[in-house]
């Protein structure tokens, strides 16, 4: 019998349980996790459970029943503190170890922080856990002035949940742009709905410090590089985040930005994988390699390094793909944006498809606002790699499934 540990509890670590279970109904398997919860996904906590619209249960994939049900250990509250890759022994927090065939890291990414004078203030927090997004809950319900530093998915979500709530909120973003995933012109049109929304903006702009009364006193607000000061009673820094390669390199594997993986998602050390925030991956599509902080990396990784861990032959090819949800803007997002690509629009202002193609006129990337029903056959036209018609694909009356040049 075999014997497989999955470090990390979130989506991947979830997933990829799952998958070693469906692949062998035998082996022991362990989810080792350091939050004291089965795993959750983590999408909600700067949308709908933020706002009080969705409880912890709707966005659990596996639940206690399924854990026994299917006699996969989770122990949880317990941090894997090392691991032993000549031994295959992953050594744990409560003193135990365990001796595994094959190991999936899924210890996905943890927030940057910044160093300001100020910044350990009550008051100030970053958004990841569970725990975080009820503090931040409840700034949303004082109503009280929101500062938010970062300009990007983290910052922009939580900015919307805010103003829904009627909360004052400022963002402040180093750069000039915000989203810069979208390139400028998608990234404008973001600013310019969260303005509509009332959000004040303070681009090309720095904290310098996070104020209050006293050294350690509550937060009142923060100074800006340039002096000028903005009132709040919270902070919330979202200025990225890093991948935790702590375990990964303590058993010496091949890191550069995230643990290196093939496209089966092995990692340097043939009985480990990596999954999700962690895993700088090769990928036939981009045609490099890729490291996804989002959402369906983590659904779709595991499934790819499970089969691998059991010896089957599988290749993690997918194009990029994430989603947000910001005031009454729905959107996916599928592919990479590639530098000098052609911007064309699909639709009017409030519903449209915009698509992103390379010089050679194939489309590498594609992004449908509040249109549901046609993400099938943008993900067909991303992975046939073939010209488009950049006409056609402007015009609504012409199917998707019939844009391709000549
Ligand atoms: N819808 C989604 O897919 C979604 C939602 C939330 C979070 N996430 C992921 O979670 C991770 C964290 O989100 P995030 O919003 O913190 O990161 P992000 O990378 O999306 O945005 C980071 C922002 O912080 C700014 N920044 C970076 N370093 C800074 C510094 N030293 N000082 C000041 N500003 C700085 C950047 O310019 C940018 O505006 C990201 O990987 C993101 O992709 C994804």
């Amino acid at each position: 019998m075999k014997t497989y540990v999955v470090v990390g509890g979130g989506l991947g670590g979830a997933k990829a349980v799952e998958e070693l279970r469906d692949l062998d109904g035998e082996a022991r398997i362990v989810l080792i996790d350091g939050e004291e919860l089965l795993p959750y996904e983590r999408p909600p906590l700067s949308k709908e459970y933020l706002l009080g619209e969705k409880k912890l249960d709707e966005f659990t994939p596996l639940s206690a029943g399924w854990f026994t049900d299917n006699q996969v250990e989770a122990r949880v509250g317990i941090f894997a503190t090392d691991l032993d890759a000549g031994q295959q022994i992953v050594h744990l927090s409560d003193g135990t170890s365990i001796h595994y065939d094959g190991l999936v890291l899924a210890t996905g990414s943890r927030p940057r922080t910044v160093n300001l004078p100020g910044v350990a203030r009550q008051g100030v927090q970053v958004l990841r856990t569970l725990a975080e997004s009820d503090q931040l809950k409840s700034v949303l319900e004082s109503g009280e002035p929101l500062v938010i530093y970062g300009g990007g998915w983290i910052g922009l979500e939580v900015a919307a949940a805010a103003r829904t709530r009627d909360v004052p909120v400022t963002v402040i973003v180093r750069e000039d742009k915000v989203l810069r995933q979208l390139g400028d012109e998608i990234g404008d049109r973001f600013l310019a709905m969260h303005r509509d929304h009332g959000v004040v903006f303070e681009l090309n702009a720095t904290i310098a410090s996070i104020d209050g009364d006293g050294d350690s006193g509550p937060v009142t607000g923060v100074t800006l590089g340039d002096g000028r000061k903005v009132d709040a009673s919270h902070v919330l820094i979202a200025v990225g985040a890093d991948p935790r390669v702590e375990l990964a390199s303590a058993a010496g594997l091949d890191i550069d930005d995230g643990v290196l993986v093939d496209d089966t998602l092995v990692t340097s050390d043939p009985h480990i994988v990596a999954v999700g925030d962690i895993a700088n991956a090769q990928n036939t599509w981009v045609g490099d390699r890729i490291r996804v902080q989002h959402w369906a990396a983590a659904l779709k990784m595991p499934g790819v390094a499970a089969r691998t861990l059991v010896g089957d032959d599988a290749h993690y090819d997918d194009p990029p793909y994430f989603y947000t949800d910001q005031y009454d803007l729905g959107m996916e997002f599928r592919g990479l944006i590639p530098d000098g690509a052609r911007l064309v629009q699909r639709g009017g202002d409030d519903e449209y498809i915009a698509f992103w193609l390379r010089d050679d006129g194939v489309l590498r990337a594609a992004m449908n606002v509040n249109v549901w029903d046609q993400g099938d056959a943008i993900e067909e036209i991303l992975t046939s790699a073939k010209p488009v018609d950049p006409d056609k694909l402007a015009d609504p009356n012409v199917p998707l499934g019939e844009v391709s040049a000549g």
